[in-house]
């Protein structure tokens, strides 16, 4: 079937045109399925819409010729610019709509609101008491003030428990004294918490009576709400340039027994009555739930990094033109390529895969919220850690291979600034390392694992949570070709073994006399491997429950298309821990690579469409490479001839140094 997509449009570049024209399936029904439901993708298109009618929002400066003062600049001037537009484009209040007007008109190098509204508001969500919400809430929503998350300091991050900022309670007035005892309690790295914020989320340990009862969150005024000035006691500033990122002031943080009031501890779950008296939470991590909220969904967020960078790179792959194949008359897109489409195709699948389960995670942390916040049911929290943990380690680590090779996949091309693929790449390993270092993560996923293994050897299988219940299922011979369910099979059975193994190494070396401690480390390695695969057998049956549950019919098949694309993938790369324990004989690889080989044919004509469903507007591409029109090759003319140093034929450098120099080697 040949689907004319409603986007055509007569002045793009004509090997895309006729990319779209083969589609198999509309692009606003992809979209619907991409974006969770028809009213969000409908609500984003009129978004993008109102965005494009407001002329200050439009034909701003390259964001790659501008310095970073420049670009924090940039990007307050379009926040001030939506803030008059706010009421107008989208509904007040609502997340999803913010966190896409932020991505498409301020990008994804940061901004002042970008730990407002991801983590800021979120913790006074679900730390801070009505009351508190009540002082807090609605001035941070009207964005009177702007806050940051301030946890993570010089000399640690991920061991939270030896954070050092104390927060000593002093009953005789009531307040809490913050203070910052050595250089490496200073608070380092906190998004926009340089120049920008003028009130943070504060993680100190709470000391009472010379007792630590470790880190609390507390909200901490840090300037003046008139002159924005640091406080009395305060010191704070940015922490200079970054690996990208660099719209968004990270700052450092320090306090002098700087006093706050009693009640700026966030007093919803554990309280600390005016005696010195402490009330304990209901669960010992709570105070830890925003870090769970943003891992919630970093599936999403990493998708969307790595769809942007993919848009960019099979648009660019459908124009542009080299070598041969059958016709030697006219040269082929590079998209015809099979190691090209082995490239990118598998990532696209990914990316497919990563959406669908961070639309079911930031479900299940809302669900949690509700739990907590309404009934006191922490019951769901460690459940979702492991899987968050697991998750964002996961799909980080995916999602970096996944930009670089669409990079790579644009030739030359890919590596100029003009394709912006270099910008989304660091952005988004920086998510390899904020809200908790993978390696780090991958270990807590493990903890779940390793006790849900000694269930299971105990007894007690009945015990499991439902996603840990394939570590009961028994050992059996597996027919590939019966379908998803086959391939399923086979990964329960490698992540089974592994998560066993790695078990049997840890009591191993207990038995043998190491504390449970160096024991874990001693096995470490084998404890990811078995976190990963626990994890990508998650994304594996999410992408199936979610194909299976679409009603249009051609957006199902092409996505079925993918999904098996997805499962021979998979299977293929942890095909060495099948062949190891006799779970797949050779001859079932080599049909798993056939049929790999045969989806990236089937998806070939969608390719581009598959992409176009995201429905990035050029303005948050910031690609000249991607635009949706296709025009690389003028496109990248006019930008390199606007670079600054084409503004005059003969630089400075030149007149003070290369001419005198070449002038010197005459004589
Ligand atoms: C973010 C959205 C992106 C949006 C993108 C869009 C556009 C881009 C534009 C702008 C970008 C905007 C913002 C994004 C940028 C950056 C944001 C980054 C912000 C940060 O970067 S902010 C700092 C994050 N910094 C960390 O992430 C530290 C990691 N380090 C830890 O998190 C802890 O240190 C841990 C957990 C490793 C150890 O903690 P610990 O030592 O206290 O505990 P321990 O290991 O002893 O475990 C005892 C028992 O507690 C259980 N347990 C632990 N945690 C639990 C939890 N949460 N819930 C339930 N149970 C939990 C265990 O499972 C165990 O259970 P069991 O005993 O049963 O095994
Ligand atoms: C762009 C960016 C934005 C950020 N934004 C914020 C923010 O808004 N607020 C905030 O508070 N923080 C923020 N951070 C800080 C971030 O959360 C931490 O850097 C992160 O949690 C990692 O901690 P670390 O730097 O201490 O790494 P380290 O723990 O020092 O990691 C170094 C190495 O040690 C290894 N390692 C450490 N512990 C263990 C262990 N137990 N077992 C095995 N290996 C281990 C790690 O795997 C890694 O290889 C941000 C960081 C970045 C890069």
């Amino acid at each position: 079937m040949s689907f004319l997509n409603k986007e055509i449009c007569d002045g793009d570049n004509p090997d895309l045109t006729e990319e779209r024209r083969t589609a198999t399936f509309d692009t606003d029904r992809m979209a619907q399925v991409i974006y969770g439901s028809e009213k969000f993708a409908a609500r984003r298109r009129q978004i993008t819409k109102s965005i494009s009618r407001i002329p200050a929002l439009q034909d701003t400066k390259p964001l790659a010729f501008m310095t970073r003062e420049e670009k924090i600049t940039e990007a307050c001037r379009e926040l001030d610019v939506l803030s008059d537009h706010w009421e107008q484009l989208i509904y007040v209040n609502d997340e999803e709509e913010a966190l896409h007007l932020h991505r498409e008109v301020i990008g994804m190098e940061g901004h002042p609101f970008a730990l407002h509204e991801t983590m800021f508001i979120p913790t006074l969500v679900s730390q801070a008491s009505d009351e508190q919400q009540e002082k807090w809430l609605g001035r941070a929503r009207k964005r009177e003030i702007i806050g940051c998350y301030a946890q993570t300091e010089l000399g640690h991050g991920s061991n939270l428990r030896k954070l050092e900022t104390t927060a000593t309670y002093s009953p005789s007035t009531q307040e809490f004294i913050l203070h910052t005892p050595t250089i490496t309690a200073l608070k380092w790295w906190p998004g926009a918490l340089g120049k920008s914020s003028n009130y943070a989320i504060v993680m100190a340990d709470l000391v009472i009576k010379n007792k630590s009862y470790g880190p609390h969150p507390f909200i901490v005024q840090l300037r003046d709400e008139k002159t924005h000035q640091p406080l009395p006691g305060i010191t704070v500033g940015d922490i200079g340039p970054k690996m990208a990122f660099n719209g968004a002031d990270n700052g450092f943080l320090g306090f002098d027994h700087f006093r706050i009031p009693r009640g700026n501890l966030l007093m919803r779950h554990n309280r600390v009555e005016p005696d010195g008296s402490y009330l304990k939470p209901p669960h010992a991590k709570i105070g830890y739930s925003s870090m769970v909220k943003v891992r919630s969904r970093m599936a999403m967020d990493q998708g969307l990094f790595m769809a942007q960078a993919l848009v960019i790179a099979v648009r660019y792959s459908a124009v542009r033109r080299q070598g041969f194949l059958e016709d030697k008359s006219q040269e082929v897109k590079v998209l015809d390529y099979q190691t090209q489409q082995h490239r990118l195709f598998p990532s696209i699948a990914r990316v497919y895969a990563f959406i669908f389960c961070g639309l079911e995670t930031i479900q299940l942390y809302e669900k949690l919220i509700l739990d907590v916040n309404k009934n006191g049911d922490t019951s769901g929290m460690a459940d979702l850690h492991s899987l968050t943990s697991g998750l964002k380690s996961v799909v980080t680590h995916f999602t970096g291979q996944g930009i670089e090779q669409a990079r790579m996949a644009c030739g030359g091309h890919g590596y100029s600034m003009a394709s912006y693929i270099s910008e989304i790449y660091g952005v988004a390993v920086a998510g390899c390392t904020y809200e908790g270092e993978n390696m780090v993560m991958l270990l807590q996923c493990a903890r779940a694992l390793v006790k849900a293994v000694e269930l299971v050897e105990e007894g007690h299988p009945e015990k499991l949570s439902p996603m840990m219940a394939y570590l009961t299922k028994p050992s059996v011979t597996v027919d590939l070709t019966v379908g998803p369910e086959a391939y399923v099979k086979i990964f329960q059975l490698i992540a089974k073994k592994q998560a066993f193994k790695a078990t049997e190494q840890l009591h191993k070396f207990m038995v043998a006399g190491d504390s449970r401690d160096v024991a874990w480390n001693k096995s470490a390695v084998e404890l990811t491997k078995a976190s990963r695969l626990h994890t990508r057998l998650y994304i594996l049956k999410t992408f199936i429950r979610r194909v299976e549950s679409i009603t249009d019919i051609s957006v199902k098949a092409a996505l079925t298309d993918l999904l098996n694309l997805h499962l021979n993938y998979e299977l293929l790369d942890v095909a060495s821990y099948a062949l190891a324990d006799g779970i797949m004989s050779s001859t079932q690889m080599d049909f798993i690579k056939n049929q790999l080989y045969s989806s990236l044919e089937k998806i070939r004509p969608n390719a581009v469409s598959l992409m176009d469903s995201f429905q990035f507007s050029d303005l948050q591409l910031r690609s000249v490479l991607g635009r949706r029109d296709g025009h690389v090759y003028q496109n990248l003319f006019e930008w390199a001839k606007s670079s600054p140093l084409n503004q005059s034929e003969v630089l400075p450098s030149v007149t003070q140094y290369l001419k005198p120099m070449m002038e010197k080697s005459k004589l």
